[in-house]
């Protein structure tokens, strides 16, 4: 079992203007995976969304941060930037398969900048922020998450498994 931490990007819900659907949703898909040990709603904002994403993973030693949210277009939308000013490597083709796959149900999938990346012995992965878009991009990866985490811990050896 993993230490998971949720990072939901979202002005609306950082004021407790909507409910976080988003966040309970990846909490529920990840029980196998892991342990949600920390869960912060915060701004759009890149300061504030990186210092959230420091804090778990060096203070707090979380094994994966999934954030949500903030992925877009819009003037607001800086998780990607966020991440990837605190994160030591690139992981692209977590993101590269979620486009891929979730192409062939949205065309806007293609609207996401969402980025993953490891920072010491945390990976952290962006997700979209709808509740749908959560759902299909973390189906995606999910068979491969295991496997990576365990490998980034030191814990498996080897690849030889389908
Ligand atoms: N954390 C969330 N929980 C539930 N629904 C969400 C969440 N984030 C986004 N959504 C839904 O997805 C839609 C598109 O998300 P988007 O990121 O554009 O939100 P927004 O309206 O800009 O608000 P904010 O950035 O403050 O969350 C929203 O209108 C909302 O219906
Ligand atoms: N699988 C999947 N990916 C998706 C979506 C979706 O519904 N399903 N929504 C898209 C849309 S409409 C947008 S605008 C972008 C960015 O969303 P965000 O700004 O809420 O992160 O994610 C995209 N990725």
């Amino acid at each position: 079992m993993f230490s998971i931490g949720i990072v939901t990007a979202s002005d609306k819900g950082s004021r407790g203007e909507r409910e976080d659907v988003s966040g309970r949703i990846i909490a529920e898909m990840l029980t196998e995976l892991g342990t949600v040990k920390h869960y912060l709603i915060v701004p759009d904002e890149q300061n504030a969304l990186s210092e959230a994403i420091v804090d778990m993973a060096d203070k707090k030693q979380i094994d994966l941060i999934l954030t949500t949210g903030g992925t877009g277009l819009g003037p607001r939308d800086v998780t990607p930037e966020a991440t990837l000013a605190v994160i030591d490597r690139l992981v692209p083709g977590i993101p590269e398969a979620m486009r891929a796959k979730s192409l062939t149900i949205t065309s806007r999938a293609m609207l996401s900048r969402a980025v993953a990346g490891m920072r010491g012995r945390t990976l952290i992965i962006n997700l979209p922020g709808s509740p749908k878009g959560v759902k299909e991009c973390l189906e995606v990866i999910l068979p491969a998450l295991e496997h990576g985490l365990a490998i980034m811990k030191g814990e498996a050896g080897e690849c030889a498994r389908p």
